[in-house]
């Protein structure tokens, strides 16, 4: 039976069309969020997924005003929202809690901008504490705590001024799997308890299985810029079981659209008539930002464990979560050493070859792939007519070729690419990129 009361129809928090761009360092306009519709009514619990970087955050903040939109409206209750939405808190990741402070003292932060009486502030942090389990631990100091418990008094300290809307941000994605089912179970038993937590919970995870098990709504954030891919209403009744085949089928459905827009399969490109001949692809790619060893370490385990031939089994491998797994990917696959139909990886022959090579080989052949890139063929176009080039300059370029994403990250990430291949190096203190020696390089790119 379902004890949650019915929804009224005026959302507790609402985006109406709402966009955001950051400068970024540079001073570069990055455009992260794009006309977001998104409400969370009275009674939903909505969970909110979508590759890194696709703009999960921002949302969150935004809707609770901790970042004032570009463009759009925020509304708290149906009416604008002014300042931070006081009926909602937030639970992050990393638990932020106070050293110096004791788990009471830690708690009663999240009431520091209510006057109320001090009766009145220790029984609402007594009834926090006890609400999330911490009954003996009032005194303790966060070091004196696990994980899991110092995740609770984030959670205590969220709902101490009992907002009528609790928001998660990744809160159970720093815990072992135990602690974090645990804490899930009981969140769910709060909210589910008419008066006995928040009337509403938006969450931001990574987590698919997270999201099917906990919400009554979800939300697939696309992103570049980040705009509202997909929304799936979960009517499956609590306490939900993973092997129910609604269940997979929602988690099979969540998981295709978010590795179809990061990973489409695409026809391969042919070359277009009357057009010069050019090594590079036609297309711009952006370039997933990931270390060279993070695109090594995924090809290791694809050549030491041939039997995970899918991205989940291959996220759970290296124990990275999913939206990082897929830029991995992503990154393998614009370098043609993998090719991912549908939810498979594989290697392409390619990449065989390169796994199976000597340093210098493997060397090589990034070499040959990254020039396939067309930020890139760019770039060392540049190189080839100066002997030294200005990072603001190239940031400058990727920032017009690739308006959604991170210029000055997206550099560091060739740069750090580039040096594998040993294309280009970067003086950091001149700012200055240049290329190593002509006569280091790969015959077929020298020329
Ligand atoms: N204060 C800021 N200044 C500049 N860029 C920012 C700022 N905050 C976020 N961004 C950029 O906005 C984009 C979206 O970030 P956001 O943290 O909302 O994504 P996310 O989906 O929550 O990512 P993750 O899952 O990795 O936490 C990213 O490219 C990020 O670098």
């Amino acid at each position: 039976m379902d004890l949650r009361l019915p929804e009224t129809a005026t959302p507790l928090a609402q985006l109406c069309a709402v966009s955001k761009s950051y400068k970024t360092a540079g001073g570069h306009e990055l455009k992260v969020l794009d006309d977001i519709d998104l409400a969370v009514g009275r009674g939903e619990f909505v969970a909110l997924l979508g590759q890194s970087g696709s703009g999960k955050s921002t949302i969150l903040r935004c809707l609770v005003g901790l970042v004032e939109p570009s463009t759009g409206r925020v509304l708290a209750g149906g009416r604008p929202l002014a300042g931070v939405n006081r009926d909602a808190s937030v639970v992050f990741q990393t638990f932020a809690l106070y050293p110096w402070l004791t788990v009471a003292q830690n708690v009663a932060v999240g009431l520091m901008s209510r006057p109320m009486a001090l009766a009145e502030r220790d029984a609402a942090i007594d009834r926090a504490i006890e609400l999330i389990g911490l009954g003996n631990h009032h005194a303790a100091y966060p070091r004196e705590l696990s994980g899991g418990m110092r995740q609770r008094v984030g959670i205590a300290r969220a709902l101490v001024s009992q907002p009528r809307l609790l928001c998660l941000d990744e809160a159970f994605s720093a815990l072992d799997v135990l602690t974090a089912e645990n804490l899930r179970q009981e969140l769910l038993a709060l909210w589910r308890t008419p008066g006995g937590g928040p009337d509403s919970v938006f969450m931001v995870t990574h987590n698919i299985e997270e999201a099917v098990e906990m919400a009554t709504r979800i939300v697939v954030v696309f992103p570049r810029p980040g705009r509202i891919g997909l929304v799936l209403e979960n009517k499956l009744p609590y306490p939900r079981d993973a092997r129910d085949p609604e269940f997979q089928r929602l988690v099979q459905l969540i998981h295709d659209a978010i590795t179809r827009t990061a990973l489409p399969d695409l026809p391969p490109e042919t070359a277009t008539a009357g057009q010069p001949i050019s090594r590079a692809r036609p297309r711009m790619e952006a370039i997933p930002l990931v270390a060279v060893g993070q695109i090594l370490g995924l090809l290791s385990i694809l050549n030491d464990a041939p039997e995970l031939s899918n991205i989940y089994d291959i996220s759970d491998e290296i124990g990275r979560e999913f939206g990082d797994t897929i830029a991995i990917v992503k990154a393998a696959e614009i370098l043609e050493l993998i090719e991912t139909p549908k939810d498979q990886v594989r290697f392409t022959e390619l990449g065989r070859r390169f796994v199976a090579a000597s340093g210098e080989e493997r060397r090589r052949i990034f070499a040959a792939q990254v020039f396939k890139l067309r930020i890139f063929h760019v770039l060392l176009a540049l190189l080839r007519e100066h002997e030294a080039v200005d990072a603001d300059q190239v940031i400058h370029e990727i920032a017009t070729a690739l308006p959604y994403e991170n210029p000055e990250r997206s550099f560091e990430t060739m740069v750090a690419w580039g040096r594998y291949a040993g294309l280009m190096d970067f003086n950091a203190k001149t700012r200055k990129l240049f290329v190593p020696g002509a006569e280091d390089l790969p015959a077929e790119i020298a020329g």
